[in-house]
């Protein structure tokens, strides 16, 4: 019987950065395989790769040995088929709401959506994140809850095989975090999209998680611990406070940072 090719294939990446004469081996030996429509989180101490391990599944640096595989094919440039929301939204200033998603939207779909169907496409996505009603406005007069709310329409937007979001929530006050958090489990249980997310929350990872890889520190640093988060869906924050599973989930990720991978500041 052929054996079933994964999503997303992460086999023996090595990214090692070079500069002169020094070379910083970053990343050794990261392995995993991830499903169509998994959410996934990568947690572990500042500076041990999470950012540069996204960049390569986005295409954006090259792997330095190993290989990524998506649906088969070798990921070495980047796509749309692979969208990333970085933790300071990227917005045009100049243009509108409506128009930084539009523009998007014309690029991807110029070909294969009418003019009509793309104005409709760009406002579910708008209306998916609750931004509809802002649209005419500029990136200059919407909070910051709201940019990355716009962020995130504009990489669903292009509906992505792969939604990379990098620390989407980082730069967020807690309450304005949470109902993004709430948000993205909508989206997620909406389309059904394949999401790794950076974090450093370990809430966040929990709440949010099919599966939490957890990373080991740098130099070298690879992949620690994967743990399943079988909490059912949808998942209500509050009534997770007290349910065993999430508490044992939390408990594994923080002994595995603060015990077991603890972070040693550089001397
Ligand atoms: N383009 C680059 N050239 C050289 N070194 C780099 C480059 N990008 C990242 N690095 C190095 O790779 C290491 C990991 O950085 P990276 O940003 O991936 O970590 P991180 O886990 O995302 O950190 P943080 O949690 O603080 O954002 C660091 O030592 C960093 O200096």
């Amino acid at each position: 019987m052929a054996r079933q090719v994964p999503y997303l294939l992460i086999e023996g990446v090595e990214k090692t950065f070079t500069r002169g004469s020094t070379s910083n081996n970053v990343l050794h030996n990261v392995s995993i395989a991830i499903e169509q429509g998994e959410y996934v989180s990568i947690i572990g101490h500042s500076g041990c790769g999470k950012s540069t391990l996204l960049n390569l599944i986005a295409g954006l640096t090259p792997v330095t040995s190993g290989g990524i595989l998506l649906e088969n094919k070798e990921v070495n440039s980047p796509g749309p088929d692979r969208a990333v929301v970085f933790q300071n939204h990227s917005l045009l200033p100049w243009l509108t709401v409506y128009d930084n998603v539009r523009m998007a939207v014309d690029k991807v779909f110029s070909g294969r959506k009418s003019k009509a169907e793309r104005h409709d496409w760009t406002m579910h996505v708008l209306d998916l994140v609750h931004m509809g009603h802002a649209k005419d406005r500029r990136p200059g007069e919407i909070s910051g809850g709201m940019k990355q709310r716009v962020g995130i329409a504009r990489a669903l937007s292009m509906e992505p095989k792969i939604m990379l979001l990098d620390e989407p929530f980082g730069a967020l006050d807690a309450l304005t975090r949470a109902h993004l958090q709430d948000s993205i489990m909508q989206i997620h249980a909406a389309l059904k999209n394949t999401m790794i997310m950076i974090t450093h929350d370990v809430d966040e990872a929990v709440l949010l998680s099919d599966r939490i890889i957890m990373m080991t520190n740098g130099p070298s640093a690879t992949i620690g611990e994967v743990l399943d988060v079988t909490l059912p869906r949808p998942r209500k924050r509050l009534e997770l406070v007290s349910n065993p599973t999430y508490i044992k989930a939390r408990e594994a990720v923080l002994k595995f940072l603060y015990e077991r991978h603890k972070f040693v500041e550089a001397a």
